[in-house]
């Protein structure tokens, strides 16, 4: 049995414009890892994401979920492990009310009355955002959106977490909330972001794609402080790593 719960094989995807988004992409991650995917604007980020629960399917290569390929006939069980937060929570919330949204995923599991409310109020609650369980999600700002779009996908357990940037458009209290809550994840996940000083506290190992392929994989902090690679790939250092510009001191 394999240790690894996602393996990404050789990925390989074509736009239908001929964009070559994804050359060559191949890395695996393990049951509790916490893995960040990082490349300046257009590496292959979101393309990649996409194609962790069926979103986007391969022109070659292979993404698995366990032992499972993810192909027409498995996209429901993709789904099931997968959960996915979109760049833009707009593609993720579609029901009348924000309640609707979070019930939506869980009732299709099965889940009704007491059990439903109390797995609505939990995910609700991890996000802190049970005060907005009766309002339209169109009428949300954005970062109570992208708090409602995560907890429409913690409502339904998922075995691996992924989000392309969760920090954006967030208030530094909601975002070191939402880090609290990346941290306190146990499953495994894997996050986008240019928000690097998140990727520090939240990710111990990084994958640097470029121009659709990985470019490097290792402990994120020995990837920070590459700044070679990072000047190679269009990357800074996170703030936190940087000495301080007035006294000279800090940085790691
Ligand atoms: N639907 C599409 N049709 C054609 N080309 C696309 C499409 N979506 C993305 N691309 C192209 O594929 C490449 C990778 O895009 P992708 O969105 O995966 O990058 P990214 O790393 O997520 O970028 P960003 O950091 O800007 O979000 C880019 O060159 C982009 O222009």
């Amino acid at each position: 049995m394999s240790h690894h719960i996602l393996e990404i094989e050789h990925l390989r995807h074509v736009y239908p414009d001929g964009t070559e988004a994804l050359r060559d992409v191949s890395f695996s991650v393990r049951h509790g890892e916490s893995v960040a995917v990082i490349g300046a604007n257009g590496a292959g980020k979101s393309t990649l994401l996409a194609h962790l629960n069926g979103h986007l399917l391969p022109h070659s290569g292979e993404v698995r979920i366990g032992h499972v390929p993810v192909d027409r006939s498995t996209l429901q069980e993709a789904r099931r492990t997968v959960g996915m937060v979109f760049h833009d929570p707009d593609d993720q919330l579609f029901m009348p009310t924000v309640y609707e949204d979070v019930a939506f995923g869980p009732m299709n599991l099965g889940l009704t009355g007491d059990e439903l409310k109390r797995c609505v109020a939990q995910a609700l609650r991890r996000v802190d955002a049970e005060h907005l369980a009766g309002k339209a999600p169109y009428h949300l700002s954005a970062g109570e959106k992208r708090r409602v779009a995560i907890a429409t996908v913690l409502s339904m357990s998922p075995d691996i977490l992924v989000m392309d940037e969760p920090t954006n458009g967030l208030d530094p209290y909601a975002r070191r909330q939402l880090i609290g809550l990346l941290k306190d994840f146990r499953h495994s996940k894997i996050v986008t972001s240019h928000d690097l000083d998140m990727v520090l506290e939240v990710c111990e190992r990084t994958v640097v794609l470029s121009q659709g392929v990985v470019r490097a994989d290792g402990p994120t902090l020995e990837i920070f402080r590459d700044e070679a690679l990072l000047r190679e790939c269009r990357l800074e250092m996170p703030l936190s790593m940087q000495g301080c510009p007035v006294c000279g001191t800090g940085g790691r």
